[in-house]
């Protein structure tokens, strides 16, 4: 039997501010022994397959600072791994007592930063770390979120399926009828169109109870918007019903709504799908001022049969006349809803912005 000699293994070193990091270049090791001496040395002894195939290897390091007697060490097939902790947590210049490094011990460049870099590194572990405990802290604050994720789900399907019908009906209809299907979308579609803009009250109220992000004031501009068009030119105006421009009203609204409400289950359930996200931060651009301009054109149209049939009008004492027409309240109104507009268009910009540039982050 051939008598083993004692070699040195390579021993490559990193380090940050609480930690060294050692990984000795021995494979397949056995009897490891790793220890810290009382003079702040560390001790490491190993048979195994090194530089100069299999032997007993052995090493000791002075170090520059003092450490903690608590060492961990991980070995592989191919290395063994040693973490130590500093006693002190600050930028050791090298790593050993002497001067001279040892032949044996070179930088771990896989590990290696330079001090600006580990700083780096552990800020943003800190900034991991916070951003955990306030997420896992408003998670356990509130009791609630199942529920409150349960009711917007649903709501948020119920609207979905809504417009979806809206939608469908009105696109076959007008592949079987073409044009003519322009003049009866009120009579076939409105009393799902009445359901789902009463249900949408409720994206005033999520904002106000806290359920939702979304801003107050663009939500309700939304709402009240459509309604004034929905229940106060469409649904008192018989004479509205049929004009074409029901259906152009309608269908800009539902084609909006057949990707926001699954874009919000998705939010919901926490999954995000591409195409949908960006076809609810897109088709906007094009579809609220389209949207805007076909609702401009019903109430234009509605002023006539405000003024004739003298609807709403606010009676006058007979010294100033008669009355005076609703008409002018909706011109005032017409004023309003670029008014609308501007904001809503301004609002969904920033979000778009917003989603974009998080998403952004996110990703580097
Ligand atoms: C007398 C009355 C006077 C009133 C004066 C009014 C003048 C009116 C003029 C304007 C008329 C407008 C008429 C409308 C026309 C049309 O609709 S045309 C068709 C095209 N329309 C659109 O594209 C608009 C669609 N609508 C919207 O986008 C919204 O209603 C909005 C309020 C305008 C903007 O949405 P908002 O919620 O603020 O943005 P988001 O980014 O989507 O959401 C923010 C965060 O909130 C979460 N969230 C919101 N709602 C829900 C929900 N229901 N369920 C679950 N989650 C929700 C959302 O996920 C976002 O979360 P984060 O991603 O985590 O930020």
């Amino acid at each position: 039997m051939v008598a083993m000699q004692t070699l040195t293994p390579h021993v490559y070193w990193a380090q940050r501010h609480a930690e060294l990091y050692l990984r000795v270049e021995l494979s397949d090791t056995k009897n490891l022994d790793i220890s810290l001496q009382e003079n702040n040395t560390l001790q490491f002894r190993a048979q195994g397959h090194g530089a100069k195939g299999d032997n007993e290897y052995e090493f000791s390091l002075e170090f520059l600072e003092p450490v903690r007697p608590e060492i961990s060490h991980k070995s592989t097939q191919r290395q063994v791994d040693i973490k130590i902790r500093k006693q002190e947590e600050r930028w050791w210049d090298r790593l050993t007592l002497q001067e001279k490094k040892p032949l044996f011990l070179a930088p771990d460049f896989d590990r290696w930063l330079d001090e600006s870099d580990a700083e780096m590194e552990l800020q943003a572990k800190e900034e991991e770390k916070i951003n955990r405990i306030s997420v896992e802290s408003r998670v356990r604050k509130d009791p609630y979120i199942g529920l409150k994720r349960g009711y917007l789900f649903m709501y948020n399907l119920v609207q979905f399926l809504g417009f979806s019908w809206i939608f469908v009906n009105m696109t076959v209809r007008l592949f079987i009828l073409g044009q003519d299907s322009f003049y009866d979308t009120f009579h076939t579609t409105a009393d799902m169109m009445y359901f789902c803009q009463m249900m949408a009250v409720l994206e005033v109220v999520n904002p106000l109870l806290g359920l939702v992000k979304t801003g107050f004031f663009p939500a309700m501009i939304q709402v009240a918007g459509r309604n004034v068009i929905l229940f106060v030119i469409f649904g008192c105006l018989e004479d509205m019903q049929n004009k074409p421009v029901v259906f152009f009203v309608f269908y800009l609204w539902s084609t909006i709504e057949i990707f926001r409400y699954p874009f919000y289950m998705l939010a919901c359930i926490g999954t995000d799908w591409k195409l949908l996200t960006w076809l609810r931060y897109s088709l906007w651009i094009p579809l609220y001022p389209l949207g805007v301009l076909a609702e401009a054109v019903a109430v234009i149209q509605s002023l006539p049969i405000f003024d004739e049939t003298r609807l709403f009008s606010i009676p006058l004492p007979a010294v100033l006349g008669n009355s005076i027409s609703f008409s002018y309240t909706l011109q005032l109104y017409l004023i309003l809803m670029f008014l609308g507009l501007f904001i809503n268009f301004r609002h969904l910009y920033k979000q778009r912005k917003r989603r974009y540039r998080s998403r952004k982050r996110k990703v580097q």
